[in-house]
């Protein structure tokens, strides 16, 4: 078979879910949509729009979308299955998986954290299992609006584990089409960690309520964003653990170009700052949605390899205590300014 022709399920049609397989649809590839009945439902009635920062706009008709609301259904046709749950469903997802999928189905895992595929392939039989990085943002629509519509608001190249799969599967071939640039990459350890590094940026935005584009443009919030870098950075080097390059800066110079002072960072890091005004984070969605967050994923992957190594981490664990807090209110973001998230006595600055 060739490549162009490998059946694809989206494991947990959301925001990157929809995003990717509606990019894949209107390339030709055949899509299949595994959904909540409530986005099913949206699917079926309107269709998928599809739009980005560089100004595509596309609408991926009803009848040329396959969705289904039914993992039985669903996923027996993946030869590919991309994994675009939240953390928190990755064990769910993995036990329908080796329930219902061929065993030569190629998962990919394309969410954030670092331990998502090492998680899929303990829980999901024998299948190949490989680890992939999604560095934009995409804001879904209102719930309600038809159709529904998923625009990727920053930039970036989708990375994915060079499984050494030759023969199996061309994941490029296969996955890289018009609006999502694909990769493949030798050492998806350091990408995952170095993603997670920008990812600790995400509970900020949560707990600020501000676009992504407005919190980094305000020296306050990046100061936050800086201190937990330099407290995850001590921690990952304790730990033996060299994370890659981010927004093309060294991780080590993340933190200096963070504390810039705004007029230069708004020079220096345009390709950080190039994001739609309406983004946020997908944090940021699940506090508003009532749903779980990330937060054990991302600063609680960071707060374990400083238990282990016994390094500070004051920062991560006042940012983590209040998406904790935000999380069990159910009220959406809480709106802090960024003085209300700086434990007492510590610097933003360290
Ligand atoms: N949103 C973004 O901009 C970015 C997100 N990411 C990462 O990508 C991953 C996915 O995030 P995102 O797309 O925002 O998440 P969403 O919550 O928007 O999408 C996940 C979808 O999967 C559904 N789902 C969960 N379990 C099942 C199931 N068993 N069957 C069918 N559907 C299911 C969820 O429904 P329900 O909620 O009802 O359970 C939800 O609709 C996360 O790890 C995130 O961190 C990475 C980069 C950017
Ligand atoms: C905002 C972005 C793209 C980077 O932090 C992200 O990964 C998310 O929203 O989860």
């Amino acid at each position: 078979m060739a490549d162009g022709e490998k059946r694809i399920v989206i494991a947990g049609a959301g925001s990157i879910g929809c995003y990717v397989g509606g990019c894949l649809a209107l390339a030709g590839r055949q899509v299949v949509l595994l959904a909540r009945p409530r986005i099913e439902a949206a699917l079926r009635q309107g269709g998928l729009r599809v739009s980005d920062l560089e100004g595509r706009d596309r609408l991926v008709k009803p009848d040329a979308l396959g969705v289904n609301a039914d993992p039985a259904v669903a996923l027996p046709q993946a030869d590919v299955i991309l994994v675009t749950v939240k953390s928190g469903a990755t064990q769910e997802m993995a036990a329908l998986i080796k329930a219902h999928a061929r065993p030569d189905a190629v998962v990919i895992s394309l969410q954030n954290g670092v331990d998502n595929a090492d998680r899929l392939r303990a829980r999901s039989g024998q299948r190949t299992v490989l680890a992939g990085m999604v560095p934009f943002n995409v804001v879904q629509s209102p719930e309600g609006e038809l159709p529904l519509r998923v625009h990727r608001a920053s930039e970036g190249k989708v990375m994915i584990e060079d499984g050494g799969l030759a023969g199996l599967l061309d994941v490029a071939g296969v996955l890289d089409v018009e609006g999502l640039a694909v990769e493949t990459h030798g050492d998806m350890k350091a990408v995952l960690w170095g993603k997670l590094l920008m990812n600790l940026n995400n509970a900020l935005v949560a707990l600020s309520d501000l676009p992504l584009a407005r919190e980094l443009a305000d020296r306050r919030w990046r100061l936050i964003l800086a201190g937990q870098i330099d407290e995850a950075l001590r921690a990952m080097n304790a730990s033996g653990i060299a994370p890659a390059r981010i927004a093309g800066l060294r991780p080590a110079l993340l933190p200096k170009v963070l504390r810039l002072p705004d007029w230069l960072f708004k020079l220096l890091a345009r390709r950080m700052l190039a994001i739609d005004p309406q983004a946020r984070s997908s944090m940021w969605d699940d506090l508003q949605r009532g749903r779980p967050t990330e937060i054990d994923e991302l600063q609680g992957a960071v707060l374990g390899l400083a238990q282990r190594t016994g390094t500070p981490a004051p920062l991560l664990k006042s940012v983590t205590a209040l998406v904790r807090a935000a999380e069990a209110a159910r009220l959406g973001s809480p709106g802090l300014a960024p003085e209300q998230v700086v434990p007492p006595g510590a610097s933003r600055s360290a």
